[in-house]
């Protein structure tokens, strides 16, 4: 899809029980990471359940245009990587559309080649901060020779003839930024160090390892991590299996919790304890959700996860929770709508930079559907009205943000009016298949037979 695509909306209707097993898609922070790292591995990688969303995609693109060889034969890809330290300049600007994570990690990636590299992407990515990752950057030598003011795409980096390892406290809980020293120090001599107070989602400390890189991980005392990695080591190809995605689980989850008599089955969801936290709250808000054959598959925990609709009562979220769920707030609060009392959501300080300010989009939407709630700068309340009855019959503004997009029809499924949302199209960045699924469910959507 161009930057510029017509907006196309959708609306959700009350719709019944929702019923039957579905598989979501691959995980996309596990889907990018190993489209880089086969990208940039040597000999061959071998993807199967990767995400093929707009976001993965152009990080695809992004790793051919700097050498990787990548195919698809039947279900699986094929990346033959450059082989370590032997990324290419490539020949035009790298564009990523709307992907915080493709964009920023690949920025840590380049950023100690010596080479030049323009980022670009769209009206979304253009606003979202990247200071987070230039300013490490920069200590290891990375010069930024063009940039937005505000260190904003498009951005042109340029790469030192030697990096300097560095030692890096991560000051906000962000799992691209850790990521994206870590991969800088990849190119870098001697031992890069990431100090991360708040853990955040641990896939490319657990993949880097998987490809040979010479990684380790200590927690101190206080619970904080220390990652050291030592730069000019050998990456080599892996076979990966990429199991489902929790974030987009979630959207079936909360659909079949919140339509009466409902009862689905999400197979294959990915259950690293780093991602879980939005199952954790809902099972506190009394939801029916039984984790069912739990197992380990290519070092990873997966499960099955079967959801009866539920009453659900409002609860407090810890701050500490936040990053374990960071992407599940806007759907987090449609189930709340539908709760016993009041919701609190606390630590959201980091919604604010993600594809849209996402706390006020989320306090917008609510209220046009009819949901009280109170916004901060940075929490969430919600006053939930179980049944649904008044909730609905709004326009909701997406601002090129797919999980608001997809939070609000999920809202539309079980609330008394309908609902609608201004553009549907950013759904294909991370859950192409989102419309057809949630049709073969039981669910109303119209705006959406054509991803069928
Ligand atoms: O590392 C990753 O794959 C991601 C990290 C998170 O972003 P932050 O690092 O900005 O919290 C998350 O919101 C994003 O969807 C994916
Ligand atoms: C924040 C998200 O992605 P990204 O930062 O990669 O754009 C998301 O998918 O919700």
């Amino acid at each position: 899809m161009s930057h510029d695509a017509l907006p196309q909306p959708a609306t959700a209707r009350r719709s019944e029980s929702l019923s039957g097993t579905a598989r979501v898609p691959g995980d996309k922070s596990i889907s990018h990471r190993s489209f880089m790292f086969g990208g940039l591995a040597s000999g061959e990688t071998r993807i199967t359940g990767l995400l093929e969303g707009e976001d993965v995609m152009r990080t695809g693109a992004a790793m051919r245009a700097m050498g990787a060889h990548m195919e698809k034969r039947g279900d699986e890809w094929i990346i033959r990587g450059t082989g370590n330290g032997a990324l290419l300049q490539p020949e035009a600007e790298l564009d990523f559309g709307n992907a915080g994570t493709g964009s920023r990690l690949t920025m840590g990636l380049v950023g100690t080649y010596d080479m030049e590299v323009t980022f670009i992407g769209d009206a979304s990515l253009s606003k979202r901060p990247m200071a987070r990752v230039l300013e490490p950057l920069r200590q290891m030598g990375t010069q930024v020779l063009r940039a937005t003011p505000g260190d904003r795409m498009p951005l042109t980096l340029r790469g030192p003839r030697q990096a300097t390892p560095i030692s890096y406290r991560v000051p906000m809980a962000s799992a691209q930024v850790k990521s994206a020293v870590l991969l800088a120090g990849l190119n870098t001599p001697g031992v890069t160090t990431v100090i991360e107070p708040v853990m955040t989602r641990d896939h490319t400390e657990k993949m880097l390892k998987g490809f040979g890189a010479n990684i380790q991980v200590e927690t101190d005392e206080q619970g904080v991590r220390h990652i050291f990695i030592e730069g000019h080591g050998n990456l080599t190809g892996q076979v990966i299996a990429v199991p489902g995605d929790p974030s987009s689980a979630a959207f079936p989850l909360v659909a079949a919790l919140i339509v009466p008599g409902s009862d689905v089955t999400i197979e294959n969801v990915l259950m690293n304890p780093t991602r879980t936290g939005l199952i954790t709250t809902l099972l506190e808000m009394g939801a029916r959700i039984d984790i069912v054959n739990p197992r380990n598959a290519g070092g990873e925990d997966v499960a099955d996860l079967r959801v009866r609709s539920s009453d659900l009562k409002g609860v407090s979220v810890p701050a500490e929770r936040a990053p374990s769920m960071i992407d599940e707030y806007p759907v987090l609060a449609v189930a709340a709508s539908f709760a016993e009392g009041e919701t609190f959501m606390h630590g959201l300080e980091e919604l604010r930079v993600k594809e849209s300010d996402r706390l006020a989009a989320v306090a917008n939407g609510l209220k046009a559907n009819g949901v009280d709630c109170t916004e901060t700068e940075t929490a969430l309340s919600v006053r939930g009205i179980p049944g649904g009855k008044g909730i609905g019959g709004g326009a909701v503004e997406t601002h090129l943000d797919h999980r608001i997009a997809m939070s609000f029809l999920i809202m539309g499924l079980a609330s008394e009016k309908p609902v609608t949302v201004d553009d549907k199209t950013m759904i294909a960045t991370s859950f192409p298949e989102f419309m057809g699924l949630m049709a073969d469910l039981g669910a109303l959507i119209s705006g959406g037979d054509e991803n069928r």
